[in-house]
């Protein structure tokens, strides 16, 4: 079981996504003719505004269990469709730690030290984080090697993440000749969502101030609380300037995001209107976008027997993709 030592048990939960063709074909994607796109996201909590467009404090077993089976709830009712994913639980394939052990045995200490999350989680701790965090980034490239994935759609926090996955890649080929794709990011416009509290910081699942982060399933109430609140500057004009109005252009592009229109069609729509009004325009735009999500995951968080059978099934899937590749791998490098 790959239980990932992070502050919190954190079970990484990973769907992977077959483009151009379907599961049963053959798992080694030609390049530029077949994408294999393959994402993954933590399963400790909600996902928030950030996850959404755009991922062991003695967690108690039965809150992760349940924490699982919540987030699978939540990607089927954010769109994911199993009938063209493969939405699986990463623990309940064992090629995942089998790789990573293989993987970590290619890459320097200080690689892995040198990490931002590493640093900054860790700092968070007292220095006292566990190697478990330390080698966390080799069990995500080993998520997306064991699959031949060509294509990883992140937010901008995972990019250092993805430079190692396209590193050990490399390495790989090298020394054993070419085998791996070198997957690509996909990042989108909201590849950094920002705190709404502080717009110099990324929206986040473990920020301690409550009215930061929009979840996904927060009631409208809160919605409004949460944007009624969200930081601003002195200017009461919406405008779109990233560098120098950190905050309203937070605004601006989550409104833009989940409205569907460009940027500058959502200033123009605005002229006129102040800040203070501005922000309650934004939250009914996010109450409006979740509210069908929303009832989703209530209606789907009723059958757990569903949500169970969906796991099985991909998780067996997934498992048909990752053994042969570890077998080739574990040939290669003389295990076999
Ligand atoms: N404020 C934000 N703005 C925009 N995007 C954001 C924001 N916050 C989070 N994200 C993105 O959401 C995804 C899931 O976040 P996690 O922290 O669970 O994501 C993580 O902790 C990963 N280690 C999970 C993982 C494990 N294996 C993988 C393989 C491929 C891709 C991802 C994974 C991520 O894409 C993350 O970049």
């Amino acid at each position: 079981m790959a239980l990932r030592s992070m502050r919190k048990a954190r079970e990484c939960w990973n769907f992977i996504r077959a483009l151009h063709q379907g599961p049963d074909a053959a798992p080694v994607p030609q390049k530029d003719a077949v994408k294999r796109i393959f994402s993954g996201i933590q399963p400790t909590g909600i996902p928030h505004l950030g996850n959404y467009l755009g991922a062991i404090e003695s967690w108690d077993p039965t809150i992760l269990r349940q924490s699982i089976l919540d987030m699978t709830a939540a990607l089927l009712a954010c769109g994911i469709n199993p009938e063209k994913s493969i939405l699986f639980q990463q623990s309940q394939v064992s090629e995942h730690t089998q790789l990573s052990w293989i993987l970590t045995c290619m890459v320097r200490l200080p690689r892995l030290q040198h990490l931002h999350q590493w640093k900054a989680k860790t700092a968070k701790e007292k220095h006292n984080g566990t190697v478990g965090l330390l080698t966390y980034p080799v069990l995500q490239a080993a998520d997306i090697l064991l699959y031949k994935s060509t294509h990883v759609p992140v937010g901008e926090d995972q990019v250092q993440h993805m430079e190692l996955v396209q590193d050990l890649a490399q390495s790989f080929n090298k020394k054993y000749g070419e085998f791996f794709p070198v997957p690509k990011s996909i990042l989108t416009s909201m590849k950094k969502v920002k705190s709404l509290r502080d717009p110099s910081a990324k929206m986040s699942k473990s920020d301690p101030d409550k009215l930061a982060t929009v979840r996904i399933t927060d009631s409208p109430e809160e919605i409004v609380q949460k944007f009624r609140k969200a930081m601003t500057d002195f200017t009461s004009e919406v405008t779109y300037e990233p560098a120098s109005r950190g905050g309203v252009s937070n605004l601006v592009a989550i409104h833009a995001a989940v409205a569907g229109l460009p940027v500058e069609e959502v200033v123009r729509r605005s002229a006129g209107m102040d800040t203070a009004r501005y922000k309650l325009v934004v939250a009914d735009a996010v109450i409006e976008k979740f509210a069908p999500i929303k009832s989703e995951i209530e209606k789907l968080k009723m059958n757990k027997d569903h949500l169970e059978k969906v796991l099985q099934v991909g998780s067996a899937r997934a498992k048909e993709l990752a053994y042969p590749v570890c077998q080739e791998v574990k040939k290669l490098v003389g295990f076999l």
